[in-house]
């Protein structure tokens, strides 16, 4: 059982790009492969239900059906940070919950990928951030790095912020949300040396980013 935690440098960097290319790419290797997104804001309501955008990418590109209330126990109307969204909707995000909820996904598939909301420290409650529930689920930990000017402060203070938690940085993903970044060579190559973690691979700025497959050998060896 592989279980992994997707965090970005920031909103819309590409962590759900970099899931569902992920998810392909395990399931190349004929390992089921499912994701969670344990909270979700910015919720859109379809016939009295709400529906996220992530969970629905992550269901497209996973291999083995999964429950909703599982793979997206709490999912929130606003397009804010979820620790806002859960107090106006009168709700308690529950680590004990979520961390239930994914034990019981690791019993349905062969690689579990959790998909963090915002970045690093984006807030759950007014006492625990993404931070504080990769602690609570203990898994390694894979950075999405979305490739624009700034990328270089971003990915440094994420990588630290995790090995400060205590947890493994498993690898990280370079992803090109500025197709237009100005010497992308020059600051892939200094991500590659001050990134304490091997990159997984590099997802080129594409119309449906999601719907390719990220499988390189070091995607390999983290299933090895
Ligand atoms: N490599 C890419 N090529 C083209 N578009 C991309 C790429 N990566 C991300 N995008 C686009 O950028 C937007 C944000 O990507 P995505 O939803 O994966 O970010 P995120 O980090 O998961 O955001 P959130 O914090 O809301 O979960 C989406 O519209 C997505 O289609
Ligand atoms: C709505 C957005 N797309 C994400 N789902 C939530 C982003 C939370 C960001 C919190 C923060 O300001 O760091
Ligand atoms: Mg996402």
């Amino acid at each position: 059982m592989n279980t992994f935690f997707i965090t970005g440098t920031d909103t819309d960097v590409g962590k759900t790009v970099a899931t569902c290319q992920l998810l392909r790419g395990f399931a190349a290797h004929g390992l089921r492969a499912v994701a969670m997104k344990p909270v979700a804001s910015g919720c859109t309501t379809v016939d009295g239900e709400l529906v996220n955008a992530d969970v629905e990418a992550h269901r497209a590109a996973g291999n083995v059906p999964v429950p909703d209330e599982l793979a997206s126990p709490y999912r929130f109307a606003p397009p804010i940070s979820p620790h806002l969204a859960a107090r106006e909707a009168g709700i308690t995000v529950s680590l004990d919950h979520l961390a239930a909820c994914a034990a019981q996904l690791q019993t349905l598939t062969d690689v579990l990928l959790i998909e963090g909301a915002g970045g690093w420290h984006a807030p759950l409650t007014d006492e625990a951030d993404m931070q504080v529930l990769a602690q609570r689920l203990n898994a390694p930990v894979i950075l999405v790095v979305g490739m624009r000017l700034g990328c270089l402060n971003h990915a440094l203070l994420s990588a630290n912020a995790v090995a400060a938690a205590g947890l493994p940085l498993a690898g990280w993903i370079a992803n090109r949300i500025d197709p237009n970044m100005d010497r992308y060579a020059d600051n892939l190559d200094w991500l590659k040396r001050y990134l304490p973690a091997p990159m997984l691979g590099e997802i080129a700025h594409t119309p449906d980013a999601a719907g390719g497959t990220l499988d390189t050998p070091a995607v390999a060896q983290l299933i090895a």
